[in-house]
């Protein structure tokens, strides 16, 4: 970890559904530009880590923190108190999302998917708005798909619009969501190329909750491995992927890999 302050950080944070702890008491700091890999069984609340920080569902405890700025609370009078939708909106305006299964919008073009939140929520005017969507596309290697609907591009494709469309709104967090599991193998590397070269020019922090552990180990610094709502393990990719310290996470491995 750098010494510089914490772009993401989750103190205390759980998450209760009904009975179900989903995220208990997580605490969690990622570094400015750091990329972390989240791994771990089914239902331990990879997506749920994520999903929380897209204020897409409430925490129950605990704060959350990015760049320095709290997403469930703000300052009034020198106190924390609850934030309110203004101050939600600004701080959530920092951190983009690629999902699974794309979410694109299927009436949109390709160019018009990745201009539309530009233009509606930054109040980008057309010709900006369009021209960051063209400069996007061309660097995830769509070019030549720009007037291309959805259904007319093969899943990789989407999910590189998808990419572009979250590069757009210039997030300082980028969240991966599984983002090459609902592709054919064959259309998966094109997918993670255009990860890498996002990660690379836009010195983003990114967290990504992934089953790829290929993809973890080369492009991860750091290895969280998530059971039951908490980190169990994290570490360098090596350390956790091929000298784990707990027997979970050695169980884990052994069963994926
Ligand atoms: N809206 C919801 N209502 C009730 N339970 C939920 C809800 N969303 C998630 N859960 C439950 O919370 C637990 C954690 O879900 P989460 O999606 O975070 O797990 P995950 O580690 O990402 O799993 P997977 O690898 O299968 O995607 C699961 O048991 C899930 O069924």
């Amino acid at each position: 970890m750098s010494d510089k302050p914490p772009m993401v950080r989750f103190e205390g944070v759980s998450k209760h559904y009904g009975e179900l702890t989903v995220l208990d008491r997580l605490n969690l700091e990622v570094a400015p530009t750091e990329k972390v890999a989240i791994i771990g069984p089914s239902g331990s609340g990879k997506t749920t880590v994520l999903r929380v920080l897209m204020t897409l569902e409430k925490v129950d405890e605990g704060i959350i923190w990015v760049d320095g700025e709290s997403l469930t609370h703000m300052q009034r009078n020198n106190q924390l108190v609850p934030a309110d939708r203004a101050h939600i909106r600004q701080v959530r305006g920092k951190v983009g999302m690629v999902f699974q299964h794309f979410n694109l919008f299927p009436h949109m073009t390709a160019l018009k998917n990745c201009m539309e939140a530009p233009r509606t929520v930054l109040g980008l005017s057309r010709r900006e708005a369009k021209e960051r969507a063209r400069e996007l596309l061309e660097m995830v290697g769509l070019a030549d798909k720009l007037q291309h609907y959805p259904a007319q591009l093969s899943g990789g494709q989407k999910q590189r619009v998808a990419i572009a469309r979250a590069l757009a709104m210039r997030p300082k967090v980028m969240l991966l969501d599984e983002v090459t599991s609902a592709l054919d193998p064959e259309l998966v590397g094109e997918v993670l190329t255009a990860i890498r070269r996002m990660g690379d020019e836009h010195n983003l922090t990114m967290l990504m909750v992934t089953h790829e552990m290929g993809f973890a180990r080369e492009f991860a610094d750091r290895i969280c491995f998530f059971d039951e709502g908490r980190i169990m393990e994290q570490g360098r990719p090596e350390q956790i992927l091929h000298a784990p310290k707990n027997e979970r996470t050695r169980r884990f491995l052994q069963a994926v890999l």
